[in-house]
């Protein structure tokens, strides 16, 4: 089991926004925090990405407890909807940084720095941008350069935040497959939040749908369809019946 999360409370003032959240992931896995707004999926993923602490539960990584553990000690990748690139450096020097800014004992040799960053980049297929700036790509290749970097440090699981809300549906949906493509060659857990139910329902193993800070439901995909556990889990995807008859598929 890579990631379990035991019983995560999480306080705003009197507001309880997650309520005794357990949640455990396998090796690889893709999952979807999945819920209408507010619900609390941004929330346990910072928690999980530790830009947060939980006031109550523990949260262990391959068998480590790292419910008090600092972000950057977790190497976990992230990717943001506006996630920030560094404007003045080009796409393989921001893809390159986390690697460049190691201590000099793991840092990888110059070289060897230059031919990962120009694999990830081969991988997203934005080989051909290595010496452009920020501002000379579009948004759906700017959220693929913020995927290479974060996939640049070895993470030991990568963590995603409605990573392409921002941008219109072809380029989203494009960029879908991509990452998910790009997440099992790489072969890392990953954890996407998102409100958008076709994507979770397309690019997840297991979708976990969240409501008033808990998880009314955790399973795959078809067996959500097939059996919703709750009222609610019912009603809120009734929308996506239609998308089905569409022809979409799962
Ligand atoms: N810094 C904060 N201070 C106080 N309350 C907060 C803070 N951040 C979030 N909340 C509240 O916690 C609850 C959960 O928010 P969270 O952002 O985790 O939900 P979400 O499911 O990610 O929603 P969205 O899809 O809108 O991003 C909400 O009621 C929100 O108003």
């Amino acid at each position: 089991m890579a990631l379990n999360i035991q019983d995560v409370t999480k306080f705003y003032g009197s507001n309880k926004v997650l309520d005794q959240v357990n949640l455990t992931m396998q090796k690889g896995e893709f999952i979807a925090l999945l819920g209408p707004s507010g619900s609390g999926k941004t929330t346990l993923l910072r928690i999980i990405a530790g830009l947060q602490f939980a006031d109550g539960g523990l949260l262990s990584f391959d068998g480590e407890d790292i419910t008090g553990t600092e972000a950057r000690l977790r190497r976990f990748g992230m990717v943001f909807q506006s996630y920030a690139l560094f404007e003045h450096m080009t796409v393989a020097e921001n893809v390159a940084f986390g690697l460049k800014m190691r201590p000099r004992a793991t840092r990888p040799a110059r070289a060897e720095i230059g031919s990962r960053v120009q694999a990830l980049l081969e991988m997203g297929e934005i080989g051909q941008l290595a010496d452009r700036y920020p501002s000379q790509l579009s948004g759906g290749q700017r959220q693929r350069v913020a995927l290479a970097r974060a996939l640049a440090i070895e993470p030991r699981l990568l963590l995603l935040d409605e990573p392409f809300s921002a941008l219109d549906t072809k380029v989203r949906k494009g960029l879908r497959g991509a990452l998910r493509d790009l997440q099992k060659r790489v072969g890392i857990g990953a954890i996407l939040v998102t409100h958008d139910q076709e994507e979770a329902f397309e690019i997840a193993d297991r979708i976990a749908i969240m409501a008033d800070g808990r998880i009314e439901q955790f399973d795959k995909p078809e067996n959500i369809l097939k059996a919703p556990a709750t009222p609610f889990v019912a009603e809120f995807l009734e929308g996506l019946g239609a998308w089905q008859n569409a022809g979409a598929g799962i």
